[in-house]
């Protein structure tokens, strides 16, 4: 399908990302609602990491479908621009949320975990790996579900990518932290520890290894945080079990949708009674 600006009404500017606005648009014939982010080739400096990983991100984002990843429908270029069609996700940015919120009940935060899994398991089963799991890159739709957006650090297959340190370091595992052996980059479970910074972070409000970019780095280094007394077990219980060191000892992600913390909260349907039924049986 090929796709032109004209095919387009431009609504409101929803906001600037890192590289570019985005803007709600509709497509004429269909009426169909997107949003159409715009990026400026002369921001992209030819042959730098970034024009790269919008190339990446297009092919990566446009062969997902998943109710929990931001789609990607199309992209067309003009002389100076290039646009990317994306799904609208009508309730924004899931970090404004959070710091509105200052952190999210237990039931909530496990609902967007079990999302967060959900997405991450189809991803890795097609060996994407999203190296950049943090709120600042999920939004949210209008029915409160959340989707993974900016697939701009994503990899396929191991690769000599170097990861420009630029943002925030909270996120980071230790083997990225580490300047050792760069394979572990390429490994999906690097996706796991981040759950866990975000598991923390939807909880208590803040990354268990916030501090001056220095600390940070030995603190996940050593894996040095402490999770509140407030939280509760079972919560407590998956955090640490996805913020281990070694990357083979982290939970897997099937398991993380079986961890008591998300079945508490998540298996929607059946009143507790009847789960009790369902268990005695
Ligand atoms: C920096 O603030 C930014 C930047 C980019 C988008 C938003 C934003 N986005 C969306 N939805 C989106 C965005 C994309 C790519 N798909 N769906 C909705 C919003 C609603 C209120 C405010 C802001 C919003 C903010």
């Amino acid at each position: 399908k090929q796709f032109h600006l004209g095919m387009f009404e431009i609504g409101r500017p929803l906001g600037k990302g890192k590289f570019g606005r985005v803007y709600l648009a509709r497509e004429r014939t269909s009426s169909f609602i997107c949003a159409l982010k715009v990026l400026y080739k002369s921001e992209l400096q030819h042959g730098t990491g970034v024009e790269k990983q919008v190339r990446r991100e297009i092919e990566i984002q446009s062969n997902l479908r998943h109710p929990n990843i931001l789609k990607l429908y199309g992209h067309f270029h003009d002389s100076k621009r290039i646009f990317l069609i994306l799904e609208f996700a009508g309730k924004g940015e899931l970090y404004k949320h959070l710091q509105r919120e200052n952190r999210f009940p237990e039931w909530k935060a496990a609902q967007y975990i079990a999302q967060m899994a959900s997405a991450l398991s189809y991803l890795h089963r097609k060996h994407v790996i999203h190296r950049d799991i943090k709120p600042e890159n999920i939004l949210m739709g209008i029915h409160g579900e959340i989707k993974i957006s900016d697939f701009g650090w994503s990899v396929h297959a191991p690769n000599n990518r170097r990861k420009t340190l630029c943002g925030t370091l909270d996120y980071l595992p230790p083997e990225m932290i580490k300047s050792g052996s760069k394979d572990n980059w390429y490994n999906e479970k690097v996706d796991l520890w981040s759950l866990g910074v975000l598991t923390y972070e939807f909880l208590v409000g803040e990354a268990p290894f916030e501090d001056t970019p220095i600390m940070t780095q030995k603190r996940i280094a050593r894996a040095d945080m402490t999770i509140p007394e407030w939280v509760s077990k079972e919560a407590k219980d998956l955090i640490k079990k996805l913020l281990v060191l070694d990357p083979e000892k982290r939970l897997p992600l099937d398991e993380v949708q079986n961890h008591p913390w998300i079945i508490k909260h998540c298996v929607k349907g059946e009143r507790k009674s009847d789960r009790e039924k369902l268990s005695l049986k």
